[in-house]
């Protein structure tokens, strides 16, 4: 099978954001679309109300392989979508099949560092990945191993600090507008 995909960096239709696990995808995601009037979907809400079971759920049964499969499904039917903020999952760059469908948006990388990022995730539990011993050593891992995927995916990138959740959207308008 091949996809024919185009990208359209002018008119962004579609809104994609990457990037680590609490790097902000979700929330910031969601702020932006209402200040840019567009609809708002999450790739992890949409395959979990797709299965209607929990993303830990998922792993348990299914294992990660399982739940990449049904992400790259949804994926490759939400990217079709206009007019749409989507706020992906962490791991989702993490397949070659994945990063094509990602092509078909503009893609904006919430970037943050380990510390930032454990302080943000560490009392929640909704992320299998990081139930281990050590979740911030697990979260320094994957960020080494994704930190270039991010980085050669984006098309635009936002350093998400410490600073409040208003501040961040405010930049990402301002780069997605210079652009
Ligand atoms: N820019 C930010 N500044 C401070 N806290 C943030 C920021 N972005 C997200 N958070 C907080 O971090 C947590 C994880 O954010 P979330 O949007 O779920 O990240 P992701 O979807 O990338 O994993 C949430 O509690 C959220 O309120
Ligand atoms: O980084 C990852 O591999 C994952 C990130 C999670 O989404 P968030 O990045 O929104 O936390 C979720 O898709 C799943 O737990 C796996
Ligand atoms: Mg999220």
């Amino acid at each position: 099978m091949s996809i024919e995909l185009t990208k359209n960096n002018n008119k962004p239709e579609l809104i994609i954001l990457i990037g680590m696990m609490g790097a902000g995808k979700t929330t910031i995601g969601r702020a932006l679309a209402r200040e840019l009037k567009m609809d708002f979907l999450d790739l992890d809400h949409e395959i979990v109300r797709r299965c209607g079971v929990a993303i830990p759920t998922i792993f348990d049964i299914e294992g990660e392989d399982g739940f990449r499969r049904r992400e790259t499904s949804v994926l490759a039917e939400v990217v079709e979508q206009k007019h749409l903020v989507l706020a992906t999952g962490g791991g989702a760059v993490m397949r070659e099949e994945n990063r094509a469908l990602l092509q078909k948006g503009r893609i904006i990388y919430l970037k943050a560092d380990v510390d930032e990022l454990f302080a943000r995730v560490s009392k929640d539990t909704n992320r299998p990945l990081l139930q281990t011993e050590n979740p911030k050593e697990k979260l320094r891992q994957l960020l080494e191993l994704r930190a270039p995927i991010y980085s050669q995916l984006a098309d635009v990138t936002v350093e998400t600090g410490s600073g409040a959740i208003t501040l961040t959207v405010r930049k990402l308008k301002d780069a997605l507008k210079a652009r």
